[in-house]
């Protein structure tokens, strides 16, 4: 289905070569500054035709709210907002009517529908994804507003060329860098990565694969920052799965890891173990952080970060042997406007989508502890909080 979330709950509509594309939130707290340039930013780091790493499709995205707030604030009411496709070339899909693009939905959807869009991937194309960006975009704001949590995503590899750490001795350094990564640095290079150095192979890699009408996978980082502890529903609703959920919903993903994920598997439990102890907020911490920030599938206070795989594109240039619905056997060769490598796009999308699923859970636990509050605590038994019950005479 088109919706995602409890608390706050967005639904997207919109294929790609329609009139718009957009997204109802419904949710948000009432009182949040928003504009449309709150919403924009995201959007613009998003588009198409930003740079010759992406699809050349000229789209400027430009977001309307129509409805949900009012001087610049919201009402608490459904928000609702909309970018228009300007920039559809229907034609360049005439080849591939009678194709399914080998990896691509068109088959798969008219095995489930009976029929389906003429022209362009439909609602399985990017374009869905720009509802998901808007409406991230606003639970980003809430959510550095009133708990200053920072998301930042970045490219970690494009081919076989990887930065992120292959054995569990190497992420110490990695924590150093994820623990003070900027979107800003990030944005500093054309492919999203806070190395210089992995940012050129990358570039180079993509420039090279677009040269050949060829397309190629890659991997991107997210670490979300500042959360609190007690986030996530156990046992369906763990944290890291509903995180899974949401990235394995993207366009083209193909793998979600987190913490030490399988790289932990080659170490023993002495190794693994994060050990607990008193920070200067006075609030428990570890001293490691292999499970990302995420133990029994509730967040612990510490960085949560992931990595998210995504496989090449599947609309290629490049004549591929493959066969017609009707299974006459042909070429395809596949015209129009693709990115050779989504990667650096979805930088925006990872990130919006976290702050999605990390905005629901807030709300349901904020909405717990506040039914919590209104209870007398006082006899609760020290034991069912940690503590030893106080010492008796027949103790002693
Ligand atoms: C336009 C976007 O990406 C598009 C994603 C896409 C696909 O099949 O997924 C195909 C291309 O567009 P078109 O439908 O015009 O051929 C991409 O340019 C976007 O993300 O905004």
């Amino acid at each position: 289905m088109s919706s995602f979330g409890k608390l706050f709950r967005v639904t997207t509509f919109g294929e790609s070569h329609c009139k718009g594309v957009g997204v109802i939130v419904d949710g948000c707290p009432p009182g949040l500054q928003l504009t449309e340039s709150d919403v924009q930013v995201q959007l613009t780091r998003r588009r198409p035709g930003q740079s010759k790493l992406t699809t050349p499709r000229d789209e400027k995205d430009r977001v309307t709210i129509y409805s949900g707030t009012e001087l610049g604030y919201t009402l608490g009411t459904p928000i609702g907002l909309m970018v228009s496709n300007t920039d559809q070339r229907p034609n360049d899909y005439s080849n591939a009517i009678i194709y399914p693009r080998p990896s691509h939905a068109d088959y798969t959807y008219l095995e489930k529908y009976t029929l389906k869009a003429t022209s362009g991937g439909g609602r399985a194309s990017a374009r869905e994804t720009i509802g998901r960006v808007a409406a991230g975009a606003i639970a980003e704001k809430y959510l550095k507003e009133a708990f200053n949590i920072e998301i930042v995503s970045f490219v970690s590899s494009v081919g076989d060329i990887s930065m992120y750490p292959t054995k569990i001795e190497e992420y110490p350094k990695f924590w150093e860098l994820i623990n003070n990564v900027t979107r800003e640095q990030v944005d500093e290079t054309e492919v999203r990565c806070p190395d210089p150095d992995y940012a050129e192979k990358f570039r180079n890699k993509i420039l090279e694969t677009r040269g050949q009408h060829d397309s190629i996978g890659g991997t991107l980082v997210c670490v979300i920052r500042n959360v609190p502890a007690g986030l996530g529903e156990p046992c369906f609703d763990k944290l890291e799965a509903q995180l899974a959920q949401a990235m394995l919903s993207l366009p083209a993903t193909k793998g979600f890891e987190i913490g030490s994920g399988f790289a932990g598997t080659a170490v023993n439990g002495h190794i693994h173990n994060d050990p607990f102890v008193m920070k200067e907020n006075g609030k428990l911490g570890t001293t490691t952080n292999y499970s990302g920030g995420i133990q029994g599938g509730i967040s612990n206070g510490e960085t949560i970060y992931f990595r998210v795989a995504f496989k090449p594109v599947a609309t290629i240039g490049q004549a591929q042997k493959t066969c017609t619905y009707d299974g006459t056997e042909g070429e395809l060769a596949a015209k129009g406007r693709h990115d050779p490598c989504v990667v650096s796009r979805a930088v925006p999308i990872v990130e919006t989508m976290s702050a999605l699923v990390i905005m629901d859970n807030l709300l349901i636990q904020l909405s717990r502890q506040a039914a919590t509050s209104y209870l007398k605590k006082d006899n609760i038994p020290p034991v069912l909080v940690g503590k030893l019950p106080p010492q008796t005479e027949n103790d002693a």
